[in-house]
């Protein structure tokens, strides 16, 4: 699933119309149809007595990100496996539907008539929602939702944010219709708008032209619409978010469902944008998906299937029968110091979780009596240094040991130490194999020219999180977060590494100007050493022989559901240890 800026979407549409010859008004009609269809679902679900999120899927409708976490596996048997089980397909077969719509097993009428379920609610005399309708498309697809709303008896009234003359283009079409059909319409700010009698408000005001905080009347509906407590659908977006980089300007819509047309907008992947958005839905509108791979729209959805045809990983992770531990390589940790031992033992186990052969753990020689037998599997090798710490005159050592290891992870309690720069840069200018970096090694990193350095034959996976990122890019940590898919595509290009840029919705760029969303995890995952497991897991795929973008991509995939699967084993999210996502992988 791509991932799009409003300036691509804007091109996508404009390539929809020009090249396909298809009018800007189907658009909208499929927009707002869309928009309509998933309002009617919402008020199914509500109906329903709302709840979960698989209630939410049962009303009708999994995407494919949402609906599908769980990867299939090959010796399963259980491909395709979807958290709603089918129960309904995409479109939403509601309560109206059951004539001749049976599903898998029911032997077909003879004849049979269905109506439009999608569009047909059947409690919808008790329904009646606001549409606040902004100036430019965004108001359209409003305008045209609200005609199908109508159409399935829900009760709606407009309310205009501007004077409804004051629309223009395929706009001021949807406003002729509306009209036409006798909607009935106010005008905020002439007119008085009773948000205390609505069912639900749907918020059609500022889509992917909007710029910056919302203004008068756009601000004004905004406040009100969120302090009405009812529940808000948003065509697009969420008003007052912006579509890039999911900046939230004062004030903005809180949403329970957001409509997202066409293809994602990145700004509902990035915080706090994400966390105003509610469900996501996004809906085809008849921009086809070849256009994006066409115009290079370099952002995706890091779903299984993404994992599967893009990435060309084998997310069944089949096993040989002829295979032993040699098979599936060997990972060289350095990591850890006397008092930050933990973060080696963490990321060397979770290599081996990850299905690598062997893992030699490198550290510190002073430490080395103290961590015997607490991961029997592992191997161990003393690399020198003073006093539980790792010193300058270790590389020679590390170099040594790296060589006949598929793959180096390096940084996990590392610590800083005199002469680090040029520890890590003999490192990096000597092994010959995949370099993961992490945690210390990347303060080192930030600290050091490294662009000088000599430049590699093999690939570099740098994890940072925010903090780190920030030094790595000499920014502030908010500059990080403001648009942390644009930095990591852009910082991942200049400097020709493999970047993990961790946090909710971790972002993977590629060298190559490619990134990719993930939304696999828990907020319980928040904890420490959490980052240590990602390490172990990335490298242990990568001596697996994936290569960098499959193993970063495969592995924060990985790493994300096993968070999951660990979280449900608790009683409280805030009860998970980083070592609980190494036993659930
Ligand atoms: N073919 C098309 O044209 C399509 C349009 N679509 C819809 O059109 C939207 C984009 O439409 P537009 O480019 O017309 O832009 P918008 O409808 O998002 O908003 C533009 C209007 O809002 C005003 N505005 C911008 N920022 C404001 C602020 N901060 N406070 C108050 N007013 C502000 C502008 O003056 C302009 O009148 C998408 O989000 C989507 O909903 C989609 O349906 C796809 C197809
Ligand atoms: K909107």
């Amino acid at each position: 699933m791509y991932v799009v800026t409003a300036e691509e979407m804007r091109e996508l549409d404009r390539q929809t119309i020009e090249r396909l010859g298809i009018p800007a008004i189907a658009l909208m009609e499929n927009a707002g149809r869309a928009i309509a269809e998933e309002i009617i679902r919402f008020c199914r679900y509500q109906a329903g007595g709302g709840g979960t999120p698989a209630a939410w899927n049962q009303a009708g409708g999994a995407s494919e990100a949402a609906g599908t976490r769980e990867l299939e596996r090959g010796d399963a048997g259980a491909a395709g496996r979807s958290r709603n089980g089918g129960a309904y397909g995409p479109g939403g077969r509601g309560d109206a539907g059951a004539l001749g719509s049976g599903g898998p097993g029911v032997q077909p009428p003879g004849f049979s008539v269905s109506g439009d379920a999608a569009l047909t609610l059947e409690h919808a005399g008790a329904e009646h929602w606001l549409v606040l309708v902004g100036k430019g498309n965004n108001g359209g697809d409003g305008l045209a939702a609200a005609r199908h709303l109508r159409e399935a008896g829900i009760a709606v009234t407009l309310v205009y944010a501007a004077a409804p003359e004051s629309l223009a283009g395929e706009a001021a079409l949807q406003q002729n219709a509306a009209a036409a059909m006798g909607l009935p319409a106010a005008v905020y700010g002439r007119d008085r708008v009773d948000f205390a009698a609505c069912s639900g408000i749907l918020d059609a005001l500022l889509g992917t032209g909007s710029a910056g905080a919302p203004r008068g009347a756009y601000a004004e509906l905004i406040a009100a619409a969120n302090g009405s407590g009812k529940p808000i659908v948003s065509a697009d977006i969420p008003s007052g978010l912006d579509a890039d980089t999911g900046r939230a300007h004062e004030p903005y819509i809180h949403a329970a469902v957001t409509v997202c047309l066409a293809f994602l907008k990145r700004g509902l992947l990035q915080y706090p944008g994400a966390a105003s958005a509610g469900q996501v839905v996004v809906r085809s509108i008849g921009i086809p998906a070849a256009l994006a791979r066409e115009s290079g729209v370099p952002a995706s959805l890091l779903t299984p299937e993404v994992l599967r045809t893009r990435l060309q990983v084998d997310v069944s992770r089949r096993r040989s029968p002829e295979g032993h531990k040699g098979t599936y390589g060997h990972v060289l940790v350095a990591a850890g110091t006397l008092s930050m031992s933990g973060a080696g033992l963490l990321a060397s186990r979770a290599a081996l979780r990850a299905g690598c052969g062997l893992v030699t753990w490198a550290l510190p020689t002073m430490l080395l009596p103290y961590v015997i037998g607490a991961a029997p599997e592992l191997m161990l090798a003393a690399a020198g240094g003073e006093n539980g710490a790792w010193s300058a005159g270790t590389a020679a050592e590390v170099l040594r040991l790296s060589s006949g290891r598929d793959v180096t992870a390096v940084g996990p309690g590392l610590g800083r130490f005199e002469g680090d720069g040029e520890w890590l840069r003999a490192l990096w200018e000597g092994i010959e194999a995949p370099l993961v970096i992490d945690a210390d090694a990347l303060n080192i990193l930030a600290d050091s020219e490294y662009g000088s350095w000599a430049s590699r034959r093999h690939p570099v996976i740098l994890t940072p999180h925010p903090g780190e990122m920030a030094r790595l890019a000499r920014l502030s940590t908010a500059e990080v977060q403001r648009d942390r898919i644009g930095l990591a595509l852009t910082y991942a290009r200049e400097h020709g590494v493999t970047l993990v840029l961790k946090g909710a919705h971790t972002v993977i760029a590629t060298p190559e100007g490619e990134a990719y969303v993930n939304i696999t995890g828990h907020p319980g995952m928040g904890t420490g050493g959490v980052g240590d497991v990602l390490t172990g897991i990335i490298a242990g795929l990568l001596a697996q022989g994936l290569n960098a973008v499959q193993a970063a991509a495969f592995g924060v995939y990985l790493h994300g559901l096993a968070g999951e699967r660990a979280v449900r084993l608790r009683h409280d999210p805030a009860a998970l240890t980083a070592g609980d996502i190494i036993e659930a992988l």
